[in-house]
C-alpha cells in the first residue's frame, strides 16, 4: 500500500538565548511547537537574563554560528527562517551571506536592538543592518524603538508608523510590519479608555504595495516579555505552513493576543513575565 507519511514543516530561528525563557530562542521554539512546526535553532549569543533585565551577554563566535547554520541547512529542508538578536556586525554579515546565497527562505527579520527593559542587544550600525538584511527579508518587523533607530527619526502616531513602514520598504523587503506595542496612546485614545473603551494595539503592515492597519484589543497585563520574538516566530511558522504572507501576519498577531490574555494573571518572575505560548493546548494545571 502506498502510505503518505505526514510530517511537520521545518522552521529555523537564528537568535540569542534568554535564560529566563520568555524571549529569544526559547520563545521561538515554544512558538514553533505551538504551531506544530519542527523548530531548529542557531544560537548567536547567550544572555544571562530574567524578567528584570539582562545581567550579562556574550556573542557566539562567527565560526560556531557558521557551523550551526551548515549543520541545520545541510540536513533539513528549512521552509522558513526567523532572525532575532544578531549581536554585532560580524554575525550580521555572516547571516546576510547565507541570505544572498538563497539559503534562508521566507526570511522574517526581527531587528532586535534593545529589550523592553532597556538593555542594548545590538552593537553594530543600524544603517548597515538595513542595507544588508532589508533586501533579503520577506518581512521586517521592527517595534517603534527599532524603527526609530533604523530610520533616525521620531515615530509617535499611527500616521508616523505608516510613513516609517513605507520608508523601510524602500530598502527592499517584500513587507514591513511596524509594531505599536510600545506606542504611547494619544489624548483621544486615553479619553476613550477612561470612558471604559479598552485600548487598541495597532500594528501597521506594508505588504506588496498596500498599507493595512492590524488592530487587536490591548490586553491589560504586565507580562509582555518576548511578544516581539513570539510574533516574528509565529509569522515564520505560518509561512512554513504555507499561509500567504498577509494572512500569516494577521494570524500571528491573533496568536500573540491570545498568548498575552492567557498569561495576564501569571507571576513568573518579579518583572514583566513571559506570555503563554501554548494557550491553545488544554492543561490540567492551568
Ligand atoms: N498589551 C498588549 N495587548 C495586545 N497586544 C500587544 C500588547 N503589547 C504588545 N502587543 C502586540 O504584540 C506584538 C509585539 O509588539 P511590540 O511592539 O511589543 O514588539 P516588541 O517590542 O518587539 O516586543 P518585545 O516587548 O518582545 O520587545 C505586536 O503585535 C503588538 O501590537
Ligand atoms: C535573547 C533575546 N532576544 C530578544 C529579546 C527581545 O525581547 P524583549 O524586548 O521582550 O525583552 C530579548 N530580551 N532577549
Amino acid at each position: 500500500m502506498n502510505r503518505v507519511h505526514r510530517q511537520p514543516p521545518v522552521a529555523l530561528t537564528i537568535a540569542g538565548s534568554d535564560s529566563g525563557g520568555g524571549a529569544g530562542i526559547q520563545a521561538d521554539l515554544h512558538t514553533f511547537a505551538a504551531h506544530h512546526v519542527h523548530g531548529t535553532s542557531v544560537i548567536t549569543a547567550i544572555t544571562a537574563q530574567n524578567t528584570r533585565g539582562v545581567t550579562a551577554a556574550e556573542a557566539v563566535s562567527v565560526d560556531l554560528v557558521r557551523a550551526q547554520l551548515d549543520a541545520v541547512l545541510g540536513d533539513f529542508s528549512v521552509a522558513a527562517v526567523k532572525t532575532g538578536m544578531l549581536g554585532g556586525g560580524a554575525l550580521l554579515e555572516l547571516v546576510a551571506k547565507y541570505g544572498e546565497d538563497e539559503r534562508l527562505p521566507n526570511l522574517v527579520v526581527d531587528p532586535v536592538m534593545v529589550t523592553t527593559t532597556g538593555d542594548s542587544l545590538f552593537a553594530g550600525d543600524p544603517a548597515a543592518y538595513l542595507a544588508r538584511l532589508g533586501p533579503l527579508a520577506t518581512i521586517l518587523t521592527p517595534n517603534l524603538i527599532e524603527a526609530r533607530q533604523l530610520l533616525g527619526r521620531e515615530i509617535e502616531t499611527v500616521d508616523d508608523m505608516r510613513e516609517a513602514a513605507r520608508a523601510l520598504a524602500t530598502y527592499g523587503p517584500r513587507a514591513v510590519l511596524v509594531k505599536g506595542g510600545h506606542r504611547e496612546e494619544g489624548a483621544a485614545e486615553r479619553n476613550a479608555e477612561a470612558a471604559g473603551v479598552s485600548g487598541t494595539a495597532i500594528d501597521v503592515l506594508w505588504c506588496d504595495g498596500q498599507m493595512l492597519d492590524l488592530a487587536a484589543p490591548r490586553v491589560a497585563t504586565r507580562n509582555d516579555h518576548g511578544t516581539g520574538c513570539t510574533l516574528a516566530a509565529a509569522i515564520a511558522a505560518r509561512l512554513a505552513l504555507e499561509h500567504p504572507l498577509p494572512q500569516a501576519v494577521a494570524g500571528a498577531k491573533a496568536y500573540v493576543t491570545e498568548a498575552l490574555k492567557a498569561a495576564a494573571e501569571w507571576r513568573l518572575g518579579l518583572g514583566p513575565g513571559p506570555v503563554h505560548h501554548h494557550h491553545g493546548r488544554k492543561s490540567a494545571a492551568l
